[in-house]
């Protein structure tokens, strides 16, 4: 095909609209073959929405999940105390403010100058070391304790913990690369910051299939269909702070534990999958649970196939990890796919950023990881490498940065 009908055709396909699903597998490989002139559709509704920065909560909750991430943990320099923690985060406040309404902030680096905000978000939490170090230990929040020691646990302390997290959320990728990059050099700048670790990652595109779906992990799975809904009653009792609770800090907060958990895909893919089935308890094509016509039907872990042995596995992973058989322990799961390359031995260093969010770790991630300790189906195909909890406080007003209450109260 010559360069000139490849772009007759690609001009095709953005006028109308659903061209790239109609063109299907050619036109994709065509698509990814176009020269920069011909990238598809101008400033979409993906590069023109914007989310709010000051608000009752922090934004990246329960924002749905951005097709770019970026988990950055920050150790306080030695030396550097409450007055430079209170002014880098003011600072840090000022930029997100700004970079997730679409400005390029002061720091502009340029990368992101032609795009809109691209559903950016910016969220701040606090690790247990920041409260010594900022002579704040009174005011640390007892759900900040250290996590158990899980049996199964292979964690690098390199890429565990850290005094202060910004999790970053975009639908562009420079969108999300730009923030990262501003608020690391405002950390530098300070004086009173610097990178701990840094993690990547990713989950679907906007548009990239034919109607809004659950996205999938690197097993293949429909993951995040039985997360608790913002539309239910007792919504923000299991996953915020509520007003007046302890300490007063974290009113309208939430916790996040943060795990890096490699997926050993080489031997999940060696499954049948009616194999993988049985370790989910859920159809792979649609989520469907074992038991269930769709994705969303209800789960009924009581049902027995004529053998009279469970449909849903006893060690399948939405029967362990089910509030029903965990007094009612409740998550917000919201993570990003990873992918750092290959090992020596060339499998894939890729699995979940899991971050889950909860009003007390210890009533949402703990009870749950203890049980899928003792080893539920999946754990075999999985290994948990790093681990972090951060306190996120609530929301900033107009005006206000994001920990106020902390530093200032
Ligand atoms: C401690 C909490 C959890 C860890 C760690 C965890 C890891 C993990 N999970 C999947 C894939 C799926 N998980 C699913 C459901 C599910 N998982 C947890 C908790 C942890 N998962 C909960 C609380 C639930 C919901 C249970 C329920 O109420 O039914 C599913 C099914 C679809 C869904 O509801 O999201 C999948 C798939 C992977 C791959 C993984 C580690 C890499
Ligand atoms: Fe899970």
């Amino acid at each position: 095909m010559t360069e000139l009908s490849r772009r007759r055709l690609l001009t095709t396909a953005g006028a109308t609209g659903a061209g790239g699903l109609a063109l299907g597998t050619t036109g994709g490989a065509l698509a990814h073959a176009a020269t920069t002139r011909d990238r598809g559709p101008g400033l979409s509704t993906v590069g023109s929405t914007s989310v709010p920065f000051h608000g009752t909560h922090q934004p990246g909750i329960t924002t749905p999940i951005q097709a770019h991430g970026h988990l950055a943990a920050f150790d306080l320099v030695p030396g550097a105390g409450r007055r430079q923690a209170a002014g880098l985060l003011r600072r840090w406040s000022t930029l997100a403010a700004d970079l997730m309404a679409g400005g390029t902030a002061e720091t502009d680096t340029g990368v992101a100058r032609d795009a809109g905000p691209a559903s950016l978000t910016v969220t701040f939490g606090f690790g247990r070391g920041f409260f010594d170090a900022t002579d704040l230990a009174h005011a640390r929040p007892a759900a900040l304790d250290p996590l158990p020691q899980f049996s199964s646990d292979h964690l690098d302390p390199e890429r565990s913990d850290g005094d202060l997290w910004v999790q970053i959320g975009a639908d562009d990728g420079l969108v999300a690369f730009q923030a990262l990059r501003v608020l690391q050099r405002a950390a530098i700048e300070s004086g009173a910051a610097r990178v701990r670790w840094q993690m990547s990652g990713f989950s679907r595109s906007p548009g990239a299939t034919a109607r809004p779906m659950t996205t999938r992990n690197l097993m293949g799975q429909v993951d995040g269909t039985n997360n608790p809904q913002p539309s239910d009653p007792d919504f923000d009792r299991r996953i915020f702070v509520p007003a007046g609770g302890e300490p007063g800090w974290m009113a309208h907060g939430s916790y996040a534990v943060v795990r890096r958990i490699r997926m050993l895909l080489d031997d999940w893919e060696a499954q049948s999958r009616a194999e993988q089935e049985r370790v989910i308890g859920r159809r792979k094509s649609d989520g469907a649970p074992l038991t269930g016509e769709e994705e969303t039907s209800p789960v009924d872990l009581d049902a027995v196939d004529e053998a009279g042995d469970p449909v849903i596995p006893a060690n399948a992973h939405i029967r362990v990890t089910s509030p029903d058989t965990n007094g009612g322990a409740a998550m917000l799961r919201r993570s990003f796919s990873f992918h750092d390359g290959f090992r020596a031995d060339g499998a894939p260093d890729a699995g979940l950023l899991f971050v889950c969010w909860q009003a007390d770790p210890l009533n949402g991630f703990v009870p749950v990881q203890r049980k899928l300790d003792r080893g539920d189906a999946l754990s075999a195909y999985i290994r948990h490498e790093a681990s972090a909890l951060f306190a996120v406080p609530g929301g900033a007003a107009e005006g206000e940065y994001v920990g106020q209450a902390l530093l200032e109260g």
